[in-house]
């Protein structure tokens, strides 16, 4: 999905700090695990990520995309999945979260160490945007996000009729957030469409703060 260096003009303004035309390319504990273990990485060197949306947003897709270039079955979440993806050498801890209504009140269980929020919107979904913005703003109140970054990934934009992460940004009042740094990024989980200028975003963000 990311071995590609063929990236347009447009989608490279998508986002900041990261090089164009260098190799870029996601491995997996699973496809390289010896690699990887001989790496070794401590627990301080892997940069923890909550995968967080309202349920059917596309989060777990997302995050088996990202381990295998797959698009994997998925059934809601309960509880939540764990993966490591290593990008150009960084090491992210990914914990997927379920998103059903009963079970977001314990989201606040995985924020401790969190560096990066990933939240997912699906893009089709209008009447429950509203909802995803008060968790959006309930989670950057919370102390133990003080610190973190936020790439909001506006998925599902295969689907006809889908609002364009701009509305989405405008919606969310992005721009307003001033104590994060956020990015919002267009894509599909199901052909893997943008994702990877998601994490080139994040990887972008490591050492900065
Ligand atoms: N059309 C389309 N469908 C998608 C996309 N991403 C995910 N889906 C579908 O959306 C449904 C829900 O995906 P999940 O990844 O299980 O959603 P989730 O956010 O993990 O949901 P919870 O675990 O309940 O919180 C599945 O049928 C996916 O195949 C996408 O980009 N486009
Ligand atoms: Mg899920």
């Amino acid at each position: 999905m990311c071995s590609s260096t063929n990236k347009s003009a447009a989608t490279r303004v998508l986002f900041s700090g990261t090089e164009t035309g260098q190799h870029f390319k996601i491995d997996s504990i699973r496809n390289y695990g010896i690699q990887i273990k001989s790496q070794k990485k401590k627990k301080n060197d892997k940069h923890k990520v909550i995968i967080v949306g309202l349920d059917n947003a596309g989060k777990t897709t997302i995050l088996y995309q990202f381990l295998m270039n797959e698009v994997v079955h998925t059934s809601p979440t309960i509880g939540s999945n764990v993966e490591e993806i290593v990008v150009k050498n960084t090491h992210f801890l990914m914990w997927d979260i379920g998103g059903q209504e009963s079970l977001r009140s314990s989201w606040n269980t995985y924020y401790s160490n969190t560096e990066f929020i990933i939240l997912v919107v699906d893009s089709i979904d209008r009447e429950r945007l509203a909802i995803t913005k008060e968790e959006l703003y309930r989670m950057l109140a919370h102390e133990d996000l003080r610190k973190a970054a936020v790439l909001i990934f506006a998925n599902k934009q295969d689907m006809k009729g889908c609002m364009t992460a701009a509305e989405i940004s405008k919606y969310l009042t992005l721009s307003s957030i001033k104590d994060h740094p956020w990015h919002i990024q267009s894509c599909c989980a199901l052909t893997g469409e943008g994702l990877c200028q998601g994490l080139e975003w994040m990887t972008s963000r490591i050492g900065v703060r």
